[in-house]
């Protein structure tokens, strides 16, 4: 059997429910070996972000190249990448890479605190999406990506059109979590849209969700699978992961990456 590998890029949650952590519990349950590279070490927990410390690029290189000259990974995934040398470094690396990549552009934390300081923003848009697989926005960084307001799906379906056609993403898939009614995503992969809609679970256990289904999209795409049946097996995984979210923290706990073992049981919300 071949052993499939994916790789992280992104910050540390030393709370274990999003960045770094969400992303190497996610390809573990995948089954794809996971590796990855800190830009950033954030004291954070659910409660909120403390302290951002953003390691030297040189040192971001150093481990990038410790994993791709040695194993190189079937797939590659970004999350928070703050600033603008740490993107140019990775769109350096990248344009040479030819795995498929996933671009979780995270610009600010559920909790409110800055992840990607406001002038890198426009550089992840020119410099990395072109060389991106799937772009994974949620609603406000669609916003930013595409410089118009998203309130329905059809505003969704239109930033998705554009983030391929002008922005130059092979696919992209705007998250319904901050939309109003059915958490409904959206993806556009050139061609046509695919809608991934499940009912919304009433609860504020969502600390780390995008990590996580955008880790699951990498996984899948490095296991050879298509970009919508990495999609629509991210969206099933982090549905369970919600649903069986763990009582943890004080404040956005994490969500559950074994969740989809406990398929059909009771949630402890509904205990
Ligand atoms: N309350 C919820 N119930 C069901 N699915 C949700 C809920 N909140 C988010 N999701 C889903 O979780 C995934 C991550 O979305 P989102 O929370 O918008 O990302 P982000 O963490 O980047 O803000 C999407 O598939 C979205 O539809
Ligand atoms: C290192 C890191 N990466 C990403 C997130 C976003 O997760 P969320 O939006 O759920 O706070 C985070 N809080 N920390």
């Amino acid at each position: 059997m071949k052993i499939r590998s994916a790789l992280t890029i992104a910050g540390t949650d030393p709370s274990g429910g999003a960045g770094i952590q969400a992303d190497l519990k996610t390809f573990q349950e995948r089954e794809v070996y996971g590796m990855s590279v800190i830009t950033s070490v954030v004291a954070q927990n659910t409660l909120g972000v403390q302290q951002v410390e953003h390691l030297p690029v040189s040192f971001i290189e150093k481990q990038f190249d410790a994993v791709w000259e040695d194993i190189k990974p079937d797939a590659v995934k970004t999350g928070m990448i703050s600033t603008i040398e740490m993107m140019e470094l990775i769109a350096g690396k990248l344009r040479k890479a030819d795995v498929p990549y996933v671009i979780d552009p995270v610009m600010v934390a559920k909790s409110g605190h800055t992840l990607m300081e406001e002038k890198s923003r426009s550089v992840i848009r020119n410099l990395l999406i072109p060389l991106s697989t799937v772009v994974t926005p949620n609603v406000p960084e669609a916003e930013f990506l595409v410089e118009f307001p998203i309130s329905t799906l059809e505003d969704a379906e239109k930033a998705a059109k554009l983030i391929v056609k002008e922005l130059g993403a092979k696919a992209a898939v705007v998250k319904g979590g901050h939309l109003e009614g059915d958490a409904k995503d959206v993806l556009f992969d050139g061609k046509e849209y695919t809608y991934f809609t499940t009912e919304r679970i009433d609860t504020h256990h969502t600390h780390g969700t995008g990590c996580t289904f955008s880790a699951v999209i990498t996984a899948e795409l490095a296991k050879g699978k298509s970009i919508k049946q990495a999609v629509e097996i991210g969206k099933g995984f982090i549905t369970d992961a919600i649903k069986y979210s763990l009582q943890l923290g004080n404040g956005n706990g994490p969500t559950n990456h074994w969740g989809y073992r406990l398929k059909g049981l009771p949630s402890q919300e509904e205990k």
